[in-house]
């Protein structure tokens, strides 16, 4: 965040109020002929995740194109990308990657995930010095748990644009 101006009182502020959770995950290999999804087309609700691999020969992890046309593969060992708050923290410096994991070897494939999030009740929204003119802010200022649990039932669950559908001040 210091790469974008914040100052650094902020980001230890940030630190402070940020609690991780660390999740490791098992996908069965696949048979030669069939594509199977690991995990279905999500974006991460958190601030920041980093993703490590074991050492398979197809990471599997597929990151959507800005534009939406096409999938990319994902850095296969070491992958860290920016979630909803970034993009909310950044006021739409960044976006929060739209991702899924396909599975296409008989390898057994682990990853272990690392979720920076908010342990705070304060609202979250992005700092005055992100908000200018050419970045007009994005997004009103919300409960982190409340947009989580939106994210978990109903309309939200699938809904890629979650973020947007649920703060956005540009509707
Ligand atoms: O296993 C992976 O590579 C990614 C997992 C993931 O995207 C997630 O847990 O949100
Ligand atoms: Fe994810």
């Amino acid at each position: 965040m210091e790469s974008f101006g914040i100052y650094e009182n902020y980001i230890d502020e940030h630190l402070k109020s940020t609690k991780c959770l660390m999740r490791m995950m098992k996908y069965n290999g696949v048979d030669e002929t069939e594509e199977g999804l690991g995990m279905e087309a999500h974006t991460d609700r958190n601030v920041l995740t980093i993703v490590c691999l074991n050492d398979v020969a197809d990471g599997g992890l597929e990151v959507k194109t800005k534009d939406g046309s096409h999938w990319i593969e994902a850095n296969p060992l070491k992958i860290l990308h920016s979630s909803s708050l970034g993009e909310v923290l950044l006021n739409g410096r960044v976006q929060s990657a739209v991702h899924r994991v396909v599975r296409m070897g008989t390898e057994t494939r682990y990853s272990s995930g690392l979720f920076s999030m908010p342990n705070t009740e304060d609202l979250i929204s992005a700092p005055e010095e992100m908000v200018d003119p050419e970045y007009p802010r994005l997004f009103n200022p919300f409960d982190f748990e409340a947009y989580y649990k939106f994210t978990c039932e109903g309309s939200g669950r699938r809904d890629l644009s979650g973020l947007k559908t649920y703060c956005s001040l540009l509707k």
